[in-house]
């Protein structure tokens, strides 16, 4: 894995619950063709499969805690493997979640050469959020969980922000713009990689 990735570039997607990630690397992936890993799809394809494992996953993610780091991680780990030959990036979504993540990722893996911070503000990503509980049919799209979410974002994932700003590789992307100025900014900051 090590070897084969050093030509691969990966970004880590970091943001709150709602901020717009998803759909910012969708657009990535349609103008640059890198590959897109939501780290939460991967957990609801599991979820969706009614593995066992799918079940105790299910429970912690309908209280809006964090899963086992290794769950995640492996989980990643496969989803880049399956592809590293055809890939020229990677888009790590929704991770790392906890600067911890981030370490054994890198441990595991590899360092990433960008980070992008999508933010917005508290209330816009609640409202984004109950917006899209309207139709997506995610367990975790509820007032409760909302917030739940929301404190362990504040908690547990600004600080990896914090931690990937000393390396100079964080790029803070204003999320509360329409969506296509958001990825003007999104591009600019892939467009600036070596
Ligand atoms: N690295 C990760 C990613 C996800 N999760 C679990 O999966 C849930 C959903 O994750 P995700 O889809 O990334 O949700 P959000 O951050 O809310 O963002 P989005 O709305 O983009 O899906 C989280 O609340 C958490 O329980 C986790 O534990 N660890
Ligand atoms: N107005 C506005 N809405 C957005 C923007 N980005 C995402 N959304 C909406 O906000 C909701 C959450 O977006 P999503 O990409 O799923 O966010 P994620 O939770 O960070 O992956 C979706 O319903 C999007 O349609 C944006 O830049 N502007
Ligand atoms: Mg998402």
């Amino acid at each position: 894995m090590a070897d084969k990735i050093k030509d691969t570039k990966i970004i880590f997607v970091v943001g709150g619950p709602g901020s717009g990630k998803g759909t910012q690397c969708e657009k990535v992936v349609a103008k640059y063709g890198y590959t897109h890993l939501s780290s939460g799809d991967l957990l609801r394809a599991e979820v969706a499969s009614g593995s066992e494992r799918g079940k105790t996953l299910q429970a912690i993610m309908q209280k809006g805690e964090l899963v086992p780091l290794d769950t995640v991680l492996d989980m990643i780990k496969d989803a880049m493997i399956a592809k590293v030959d055809v890939s020229k990036g990677f888009l790590i979504d929704g991770y790392p979640r906890e600067v911890k993540q981030g370490e054994e990722f890198e441990k595991k893996i590899g360092a990433p050469c960008l980070l992008l911070y999508i933010d917005a503000k508290g209330e816009t990503m609640v409202k984004r959020l109950m917006k899209r509980g309207e139709t997506s049919g995610r367990a975790d799209d509820n007032e409760e969980t909302i917030k739940k979410r929301l404190d362990l974002y504040y908690k547990a994932t600004e600080p990896v922000i914090a931690f990937y700003s000393s390396r100079g590789i964080v790029r803070k992307i204003d999320s509360e713009l329409p969506v296509d100025e958001v990825f003007g900014h999104v591009a600019k900051a892939i467009d600036g990689l070596k």
